[in-house]
């Protein structure tokens, strides 16, 4: 035996309110919505209106949603209204008419969330008026009304506690948020007047010379930000036009920025994700689509090809914008960039063309002065780059004095910025510094004079030996620089292989000293300069415990001035050799 379902009403206006509906001020978009559909299927030359009445004009404490639409006859308020999941907005095969803003056919329980009881009095032309009268515990009631013009009233009795929802500040907000952009005319009566809250136009649809600064007011007015430009969006398999600002302060990249969605000219939501894709971080949007589809809950865009190839057209419109600000204002291009390089490096990881934008536009960071990769390649060919900042901060100064261009790749993706130019620029040359190399740039010292100094050598090896570091002696460049601490790879890599070595168990202590046998045993070196005055005083000491306290302290220098990490076998010795150094300077009176 074939049976129907029974819905308990309660039981799903409760799963409206708490699992489909973020708040129950939806009641006012839904009401809206229906109003504005009725007013489009009515077809009438005649603009259509739609009157709200709060509390506090009706005087009986109901609020009043009359509009001037198409009406309902009595046998389609039983199919309609007393059915949950009825709509006449969908055609025959159940699509979403286009003309619509509802599909659903449940957009009336909404209002079951701040009302006990919901009256319908509606007429269609050519039939007679009926009264439709809806309970929350899921009872209705049909019977005659006296009206005489077409179109319909809704009446809500407010639940209890939900009196505020309807309040006439509220209803004027709510109005403004949801029906601010229909082509209605939507008025709320309020005790000091009514209020028209439609505007009835685009705010992007001007034109003329006060266009721009029109939205510019209008992006303060949504987003409370004076953007740093507009740019016109239109995308029409979506049926979308608008505007995306790009923001005036740098965006956190992984924070997603929602953006403003009408649908059909109703708003969707605030912070509609998914209409972007994820590297154009730096705009928001306020677009109007006919085509894109809702969630049920009407408050986000539905996931679908649709959506998919309209932010793609969207992202190349972005884009468009970007290179097209690079061939003609390419001042304002470096304005974008200090503010949202952040982003756009991260997006050059896997676009090319971002990529060769930031090549010829994004000054980096060199040991020649700031500049772009592409004016850099000009300049000086090859592009030696560092890592770290910390590096480049080392050697800018040193590589500079031996005539080594030198790029700082520090910086969040710069390196890989760097790494990746070959792939779109093949005459491009790379190559990542390595400390050591600087060595051989450095002036051998002639072999007798190399011999003579062969024991203060030794001597001085002998005081950094258990820091592990070798000492080496060369003249270079700058003269005031009298010590340099150089760790190429290798040597980085075993020492982070001993300190991690360490901490760790016996077991990871094994699989470490394996991986060291197979490192090679570079060591940090610290290379003393021949030309500078206090080096040449320190290799001329007979003194080995000075030339030890000497050559400690050069090291201890050599640390701080490299940006080094000290360790606490580091600290230790600083101290002792600043103490050391004192205790000869500062003479002793007693003695
Ligand atoms: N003001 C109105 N004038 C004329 N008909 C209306 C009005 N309000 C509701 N209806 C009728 O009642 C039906 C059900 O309305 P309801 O709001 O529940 O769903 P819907 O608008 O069809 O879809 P959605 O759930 O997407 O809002 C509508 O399809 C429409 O035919």
């Amino acid at each position: 035996m074939d049976r129907t379902f029974q819905v308990d009403l309660r039981g799903v206006v409760d799963l409206l309110s708490h699992h489909l509906y973020g708040s129950p001020r939806v009641y006012v978009r839904e009401l809206l919505q229906n109003a504005a559909d009725a007013i489009t299927a009515r077809h009438s030359r005649e603009p259509g209106r739609v009157l709200i009445e709060p509390p506090e004009v009706t005087g009986d404490g109901t609020l009043r949603v009359s509009d001037t639409g198409i009406g309902l006859t009595e046998a389609q308020v039983h199919e309609l209204l007393a059915t949950i999941g009825r709509s006449s907005k969908r055609d025959d095969l159940g699509f979403a008419r286009h003309e619509f803003l509802g599909q659903f056919g449940i957009g009336l329980l909404s209002c079951f969330l701040v009302a006990d009881e919901i009256r319908v009095e509606t007429r269609a032309a050519g039939a007679s008026a009926v009264r439709w009268t809806g309970y929350a515990d899921g009872r209705y009631s049909v019977e005659p009304a006296d009206r005489a013009e077409t179109g319909t009233t809704v009446t809500l009795l407010p639940r209890r506690g939900a009196e505020p929802l309807l309040a006439a500040p509220t209803v004027v907000e709510l109005a403004r948020l949801y029906g601010s952009l229909l082509p209605i005319d939507v008025t709320v009566a309020t005790p000091s007047g009514p209020v028209r809250t439609a505007e009835d136009r685009l705010p992007w649809a001007s034109s003329g010379p006060e266009r721009r600064e029109a939205l510019f007011e209008y992006a303060r007015s949504v987003f409370g930000f004076t953007p740093f430009d507009v740019i016109d969006l239109s995308v029409p398999e979506a049926g979308l036009t608008g505007v995306a600002f790009v923001l005036p302060q740098p965006a956190n990249p992984t924070a997603r920025a929602g953006h403003r969605v009408y649908l059909k000219r109703m708003l969707l939501s605030e912070g509609a994700e998914g209409l972007l894709p994820d590297w154009a971080f730096f705009a928001r949007c306020v677009v109007d689509t006919s085509e894109l589809k809702p969630t049920a809950s009407r408050e986000a865009l539905y996931s679908d090809s649709l959506l998919e190839a309209t932010r793609e057209a969207l992202g190349e419109r972005l884009r468009g914008w970007l290179v097209g600000l690079a061939a003609t204002h390419p001042g304002r291009l470096a304005e974008f960039l200090a503010i949202h390089h952040v982003g756009v490096k991260a997006l050059a990881l896997h676009d090319d063309e971002m990529l060769r934008l930031v090549d010829a536009w994004w000054p980096m960071e060199t040991n020649v002065g700031r500049m772009t990769l592409a004016e850099f390649r000009e300049r000086y060919g090859l592009v030696r780059y560092t890592v770290k900042v910390e590096e480049f901060r080392q050697l800018a100064s040193v590589a500079a004095a031996q005539d080594l261009p030198l790029v700082n790749g520090g910086y969040v993706y710069e390196t890989e910025i760097i790494e990746r130019l070959p792939g779109i620029e093949r005459s491009a040359l790379i190559e990542r510094l390595e400390p050591s190399d600087l060595t051989t740039r450095f002036d051998v010292l002639d072999g007798d004079v190399e011999l003579a100094l062969r024991p203060v050598l030794t001597e001085a090896q002998r005081a950094v030996d258990r820091l592990g570091c070798e000492v080496v002696l060369r003249a270079y460049e700058p003269i005031a620089l009298p010590a340099l601490y150089l760790v190429n790879r290798a040597a980085a890599f075993n020492e982070q292989l001993r300190s991690t070595r360490e901490q760790v168990d016996e077991v990871w202590a094994g699989v470490l000293d394996a991986l060291a046998r197979t490192t090679t045993d570079d060591r940090p070196q610290l290379v003393l300069n021949y030309r500078n005055p206090i080096v040449r005083r320190v290799t001329a000491l007979d003194d080995p415990a000075l030339i030890r306290l000497a050559v400690e302290a050069l090291y201890g220098q050599a640390l701080l001035l490299g940006y080094h990490p000290i360790r606490p076998v580091d600290a230790a010795l600083l101290n002792s050799s600043l103490l050391g150094l004192l205790n000869q300077a500062v003479p002793d009176k007693d003695r």
